[in-house]
């Protein structure tokens, strides 16, 4: 069994260390025997059609614009979605996802890729801090593994169509509009806000995304320092 993972444009969408998630996903597949791969594609090089999970990160709003316009170039992003492959967004890859976007104070309409139903405008404050939500989209884990941890940092403002379910139930923070919903989920493809990066903090996610990309379920990975790390961070956000 093999997976290819690719981390997107890092050098314009991985502010904030998103890269990070590539290498959760890379290490929880190959901890369960996955022959497991991570690759890097910056703009003017192609997307590989062989990628399983594609992973896009954070961004200045000018470099969100242009990472769309290479993504668009390049074509491989829809193509891979096309084919049923998964692909994970935070935050300015979140907002490149959808149809459009909005950026500097004038929130100035940038096209979108057009691959999750959704639209970002500027909101009325700029959404900072820690965050936690409740995972309640297809996928959803129980107990404890449902509460979402990280921090957020974005101006735009995010807007479901009918098309994109929420991931998650917002409890504390902003999270896409202040209007209580979190993220969105549209087949295989999954937009967050929250950076962390959000992987490490939430391996249940970073499971549930391998399944996706996999097709099967995948057993448990018992760690006890990642259940202490997790227990932290949510003290820590719920004080
Ligand atoms: N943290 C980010 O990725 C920021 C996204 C976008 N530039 C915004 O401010 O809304």
């Amino acid at each position: 069994m093999s997976l290819e993972i690719v981390n997107v444009y890092q050098s314009l969408l991985g502010i904030y260390g998103d890269q990070g998630n590539g290498k959760v996903l890379l290490k929880r597949a190959q901890w369960r025997g996955i022959d497991a791969t991570l690759t890097q594609v910056e703009p003017g090089q192609p997307l590989p059609d062989t990628g399983d999970i594609f992973l896009l990160g954070g961004g200045e709003d000018g470099a969100q614009t242009s990472a769309v316009r290479a993504l668009k170039a390049d074509g491989g992003l829809h193509r891979a979605v096309d084919r049923g492959a998964v692909v994970f967004a935070v935050c300015a890859g979140y907002q490149v996802l959808g149809h459009s976007f909005g950026v500097g104070d004038a929130d100035e309409l940038r096209e979108g890729l057009g691959l999750l139903d959704v639209t970002t405008t500027r909101g009325p404050k700029r959404a900072v801090g820690e965050v936690l939500h409740r995972w309640t989209a297809p996928g959803a884990q129980a107990g404890d593994d449902a509460w979402l941890t990280g921090f957020e940092n974005h101006g735009g403002y995010t807007h479901l169509g009918a098309d994109a379910t929420p991931l998650a139930r917002r409890e504390i923070g902003v999270g896409n509009a202040d209007d209580g919903t979190e993220g969105a989920v549209q087949g295989k493809v999954v937009g967050t806000y929250p950076h962390g990066p959000i992987l490490p903090r939430n391996p249940a996610l970073a499971d549930w995304l391998l399944q996706l990309a996999l097709d099967h379920e995948l057993d448990p990975l018992p760690s006890p320092e990642h259940d202490a790390l997790r227990r932290d961070r949510l003290a820590a956000v719920r004080r």
